[in-house]
């Protein structure tokens, strides 16, 4: 099996309990090294709760993470949030601050925090406090959180939900040049274009459950199914 293809997380029959009800159905995934994946489905379909459980935050036996190969470790993995989270401090000190959490070396806190806005394009904007950056240069900061430890695994929760169009673009744009430097990810989004601009798997999920799994193209040109197709023409009730 080649490189492209390692597999890098395994879910394996799990399922996801919360308050008492079901929120994910037992459910088996593979997710391999390159792959670009997109999750969809209606409010409350368990997007959050699949990625949050895919990345390690919600108990899930069955959950398997696969050493690389080619790295001799398992992948890292890093998550960004519909509404990051920042501290009233600087960006340079929200970076550092994730850095630290991070445990890496003090010493190339600097290195990694620089190289890390320059990347997102916040470099300009580094002594600025958090708070008082525009919806995009959040969502832009929180990557550069993630990309800065350089995860090979990244879940994004919607990450360009509630940003204007010249906003999503440049988030796009950065999403899709992670791809190219070689980086998986896994994200949820009520975008339909944007799964077919970026993803190159579609996971459709409806109450808990997976109803469709299939290549991008396929998912928005084969019949998946009645539920996916009402859902593709915007006719879900
Ligand atoms: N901590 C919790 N306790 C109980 N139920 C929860 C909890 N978190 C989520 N749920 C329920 O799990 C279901 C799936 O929620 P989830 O947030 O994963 O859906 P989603 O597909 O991400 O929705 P949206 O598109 O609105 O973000 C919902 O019915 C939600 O109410």
């Amino acid at each position: 099996m080649s490189s492209s293809s390692s597999l890098l997380l395994q879910l394996r029959g799990c399922r996801l309990e919360l308050g008492g009800r079901q929120v994910l159905a037992p459910l088996d995934l593979a997710l391999r090294r390159g792959e670009r994946l997109a999750l969809l489905g209606s409010n409350g379909a368990g997007k959050t709760s699949l990625l949050r459980l895919m990345h390690g935050l919600l108990p899930a036996p069955g959950r398997v993470l696969h050493v690389l190969p080619e790295l001799g470790r398992p992948p890292r993995q890093a998550m960004v949030f519909q509404q990051p989270f920042f501290l009233h401090l600087s960006v340079r000190s929200n970076l550092r601050l994730a850095l630290a959490l991070a445990r890496q070396p003090w010493r190339l806190h600097e290195a990694m925090l620089e190289s890390a806005l320059r990347r997102v394009g916040l470099l300009d904007q580094a002594g600025q406090l958090a708070s008082h950056l525009s919806g995009g240069q959040r969502q832009r900061l929180a990557l550069a959180r993630a990309w800065a430890l350089r995860p090979d695994l990244l879940f994004m929760d919607e990450p360009t939900a509630h940003l204007d169009p010249g906003a999503r673009r440049e988030v796009e744009r950065l999403i899709a040049s992670f791809a190219e430097e070689g980086m998986t990810w896994v994200m949820s989004t009520h975008n339909l274009g944007q799964a077919k601009r970026l993803a190159s798997r579609v996971l459709y999920l409806e109450a808990g459950r997976v109803l469709a799994d299939a290549p991008v193209q396929a998912f928005f040109q084969q019949p998946q199914g009645r539920a996916v197709d009402q859902f593709l023409k915007g006719e879900w009730l």
